[in-house]
């Protein structure tokens, strides 16, 4: 990784004549990680029933055909359609009897008919099952009255799958129904990237836990509880959390500390220009080498990457909205690219506001914006802040996602299209 300074395209939109320097665009910033960061070696077989969140680091292909055998779709009567002449109705005899998990040996050869379950193999010689709401059945006699089609409620062999047919493909992020669908494959066991090792640096002299008691210049805490849960969710281990002092030596020593037992220290405050932040010159302390150092962005622009030794960095703003921003856009990005995630498209699509915005122009706003239904057009509308505040909170948890206001936009009307970003998950 080479350490870089600035700035040569306008890129998102991000890039404003009096954005200082040293900031560079959101999507400038994006490139780097997306360029410079590798994904962490290591992988490691695990179960299916352990394998949700995680990342394959091999494609998976079916053991087997899927189905592996023709079935019934339906309980009722197997049958082979060219034993019945004429028209109808026919009469068949009722020779055998076969359920899921079951073989049968019976021969539908002739006017014979085998009673038959959803799931149950297909016997030889028939090549159509009836649902059993279409008979008429007196002893072992059924009678049927029109003509159902050869290959009537059969599932085929192979319909679903082929044997060795590719079913995900690597870098996918398993959910549910992925695991579904490498249990029908048959993969029991995937191979995967092995979880990303975090730790989490919270930095500030005036943070309390949550609740707890206060002097009055005291806060509680809201980066520790939110960078947990998003961790938790994106499905990293954090393997070290401590809240740190606003000290020079003290976040050397932190940083060092956790630097040598995870893959990734992020690290919140501490990162902006006053005597009493302290992050970046501890990084550089540490021989960190930077990746990015402020981004031309509202909120969050002193945002930060970097990597100190094979670890890397990323050290957000103290400020809770800008922290929660700049994770959702960077902090996910980097953590997918670490982790092995290959990522289809732009995280990004357009959306229509639902009222007129002024603003002073100069850094990409990401705002908070809530997703309010669709315009006569059937397009996405949203509903949003009339301003970005990055230390308020209360408006968060209705917010969807956000919507990116370019940075020499000074007005916007109600009907503008904007870009907008969901919020991930985690
Ligand atoms: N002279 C300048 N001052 C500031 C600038 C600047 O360019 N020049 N940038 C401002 C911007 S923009 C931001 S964002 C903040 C970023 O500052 P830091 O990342 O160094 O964060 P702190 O100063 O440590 O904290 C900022 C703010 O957030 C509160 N905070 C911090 N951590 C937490 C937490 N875990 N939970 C709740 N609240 C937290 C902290 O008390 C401060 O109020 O700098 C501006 N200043
Ligand atoms: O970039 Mo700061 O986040 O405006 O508060």
């Amino acid at each position: 990784m080479t350490i870089q300074q600035a700035i040569s395209s306008p890129g998102c939109g991000c890039y404003a004549r009096d954005t200082p320097k040293t900031l560079i665009s959101i999507d400038q910033a994006l490139a780097r990680i997306a360029t410079h960061v590798a994904p962490v070696g290591c992988t490691e077989a695990v179960t299916l029933d352990r394998a949700l969140g995680r990342v394959l680091a091999h494609p998976v292909l079916s053991l087997s055909m899927a189905p592996a055998f023709d079935n019934a779709a339906m309980d009722g009567y197997a049958i082979a359609t060219g034993a019945l002449a004429g028209n109808g109705p026919w009469k068949l005899q009722v020779v055998g009897r076969v359920a899921a998990g079951r073989e049968t040996k019976a021969s539908l050869a002739g006017k014979r008919a085998a009673r038959i379950f959803t799931g149950a193999p297909i016997p030889d010689g028939a090549d159509a099952v009836v649902k059993q709401e279409e008979v008429t059945r007196d002893g072992d006699v059924m009678q049927l009255t029109r003509r159902p089609a050869a290959g009537l409620n059969i599932r085929r062999a192979g319909s679903d799958m082929a044997k060795g047919a590719p079913v995900l493909d690597k870098g996918r992020r398993l959910r549910p129904r992925d695991i579904a669908a490498c249990a029908a494959a048959g993969a029991g066991t995937v191979q995967t990237r092995r979880r990303l090792r975090v730790a989490l640096l919270v930095t500030g002299d005036e943070l309390r836990n949550p609740g707890d008691l206060r002097d009055p210049a005291q806060i509680w805490d809201v980066n520790m509880p939110l960078l947990t849960a998003s961790l938790a969710a994106a499905g990293a281990d954090i393997v070290a959390s401590a809240h740190g002092a606003d000290s020079l030596a003290g976040l050397v020593r932190q940083m060092g500390d956790m630097a040598a037992q995870a893959d990734l220290v992020i690290t919140t405050g501490g990162i902006s220009v006053g005597e009493e932040d302290h992050v970046k010159p501890a990084f550089a302390k540490l021989g960190g080498e930077t990746l990015f150092s402020g981004v031309a962005i509202k909120p969050g622009k002193p945002v930060s990457a970097g990597r100190i030794g094979n670890t890397h960095w990323l050290g957000l703003p103290g400020n809770p909205l800008a922290a929660y921003v700049t994770w959702q856009v960077f902090g996910m990005a980097l953590l997918r690219v670490l982790g092995g995630e290959a990522v289809k498209g732009s995280a990004r699509r357009l959306v229509v506001t639902d009222a007129p915005i002024s603003r002073k122009p100069g850094r990409c706003e990401l705002r908070p914006a809530t997703l309010a239904g669709v315009d006569a057009h059937g397009r996405e509308v949203v509903s949003f802040d009339d301003a970005t505040h990055s230390a308020r909170l209360g408006c968060l948890p209705m917010a969807d996602g956000l919507m990116f206001l370019p940075a020499n936009t000074e007005s916007l009307p109600s009907g503008a299209l904007v870009e907008f970003q969901p919020f991930c998950q985690s």
